[in-house]
């Protein structure tokens, strides 16, 4: 049933070899993998490979009945982590392809006004990819559907190799699974776009999914993981120590702590460059020149949930509602710059809890901290519940752009706002200057 195509990480250095001998025949942004027929899995697949995985409805009139023979399936998990034989990292590694350059009715989708690619799209992607690895490290050939359900917690990280993304060259995703815990797992990925004759890198992404039970209520065990060589070694020890820092970072949350001695005399600095030096008092502020007030860089937005926008299980797809608020984003970070802005990175993407079909999902995008042409943002999603009139968090998003001059200062008015800019400078400091 899985029959995805899985390669190891050897014979994929031999196919990019083999599609450099190629390449000098192959036109300009079409790869001779795609062009000699070969049948690697398309990114169209992606999705129908995971409906079959967990036998998901193709009609939401069925959902129901799917949902209810997918919680009979709660039997089939493992009592413990020690019972789930060890995987291999090559057992998780797939190869995607996104043929925009051989197949020119594909690019609709994912063309900008610009004439680039919509960034959007490639996180659904990116989505998708990283729930079907985590599937391929978790397969169990004993059992005709998967009885896990496997859910994105967290984007770790996404950072952009290149800015420009062709619209006309044929893309190429690859991933594995690179760390595993009792029930998250840890994919990795990486994006490359075929142009004059070679791939070369887009963007490299890190994805911790969860493994819950059928019915998506309770933790799962997955598979551990064995590591083969130093190289893999290696990768291993770096998903223990994102784990590490990703527990680091939560303690220090400026939700549960003050701000370090630093971050204080940061605020205090621009609360005083923001005093009005004819009035002494405290109340009475001015904008300093070329600034912004933060309360003057939002973008709000509604997104009425859809069946059409479901996952597998039922719920509102991840990919989708990183897609909205990427878009959001990306809107609040231009009128704010007064041009196009490029993405830099995206950086810990939250997903608190999952997005029910029908709610109304309210997404508000901030500006919350600059730093020379860079723009860092922040976009948060909640339901509302109009019977109850109870908002929920369901997601955080950060995303750094950079604009082609230099932005306006934000600036902060009220404590709240301040915690916003720290967050901000922290999450830029973490992806921009490491
Ligand atoms: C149907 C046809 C349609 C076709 C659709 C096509 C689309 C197909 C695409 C399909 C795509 C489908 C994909 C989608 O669309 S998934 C949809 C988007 N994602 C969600 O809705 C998830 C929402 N969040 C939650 O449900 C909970 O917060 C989860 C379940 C994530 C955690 O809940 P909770 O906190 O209560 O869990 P726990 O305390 O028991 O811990 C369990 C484990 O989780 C680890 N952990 C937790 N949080 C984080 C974190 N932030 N960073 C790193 N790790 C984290 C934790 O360390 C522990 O690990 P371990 O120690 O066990 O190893």
């Amino acid at each position: 049933m899985l029959s995805v195509r899985f390669l190891s990480l050897r014979s994929a250095s031999s196919l990019t070899s083999r599609s450099l001998c190629i390449a000098a025949a192959a036109n300009h942004g079409r790869a001779p993998d795609m062009a000699e027929g070969n049948p690697l899995l398309h990114v169209s697949n992606v999705r129908n490979r995971l409906r079959e995985i967990v036998g998901a409805s193709t009609n939401w009139s069925d959902h129901q009945q799917a949902m209810a023979e997918r919680v009979s399936l709660s039997s089939k998990l493992a009592k413990s982590q020690s019972e789930l034989p060890a995987k291999r990292m090559k057992d998780s590694f797939l190869e995607v392809h996104l043929p925009l350059g051989s197949e020119p009715e594909l690019r609709e989708k994912y063309l900008t006004y610009h004439n680039t690619v919509r960034f959007g799209r490639i996180l659904e992607d990116l989505d998708s990819l990283a729930v079907l690895i985590s599937y391929s490290h978790t397969y169990n050939s004993a059992l005709k559907r998967s009885p896990l359900s496997i859910v994105t917690a967290l984007v770790d990280k996404i950072d952009m190799r290149q800015h420009v993304i062709y619209p006309d060259c044929d893309i190429k995703f690859t991933g594995q699974v690179t760390w595993v815990g009792r029930s998250s797992i840890e994919a990795k990925m990486h994006m490359s776009q075929y142009r004059d004759g070679a791939y070369s890198p887009v963007l490299d992404a890190t994805f911790v999914m969860v493994a819950r039970d059928p019915a998506n209520k309770r933790a799962a065990f997955v598979n551990p993981l064995k590591p083969e060589g130093p190289e893999e070694e290696k990768l291993l020890q770096e998903g223990e120590a994102n784990k590490s820092r990703r527990v680091e970072l939560s303690t220090a949350s400026l939700l549960k702590v003050a701000p370090a001695d630093e971050e204080r005399r940061i605020i205090h600095d621009l609360f005083l460059n923001t005093l009005d030096t004819n009035t002494v008092s405290f109340r009475s502020r001015i904008l300093p020149p070329k600034s912004v007030w933060m309360e003057d860089a939002k973008l709000k937005g509604l997104e009425i949930c859809h069946p059409q926008q479901r996952n597998i299980f039922n719920r509102i797809f991840g990919g989708f509602l990183m897609r909205k608020a990427y878009e959001l984003g990306w809107a609040n970070a231009c009128s704010f710059g007064g041009c196009r802005p490029s993405l830099v990175a995206v950086d810990d993407i939250l997903f608190q809890k999952p997005v029910e079909i029908g709610s109304l999902l309210m997404l508000s995008s901030q500006v919350c901290y600059t730093q020379g042409k860079y723009i860092q943002v922040r976009v948060h999603s909640e339901v509302f519940d109009p019977l109850t009139q109870q908002h929920n968090t369901t997601n955080i998003f950060h995303y750094t752009f950079a604009s082609d001059r230099d932005v306006p200062s934000i600036v902060p008015r009220t404590y709240g706002e301040s915690m916003l800019y720290l967050d901000g400078k922290r999450h830029f400091n973490q992806t921009v200057e490491s």
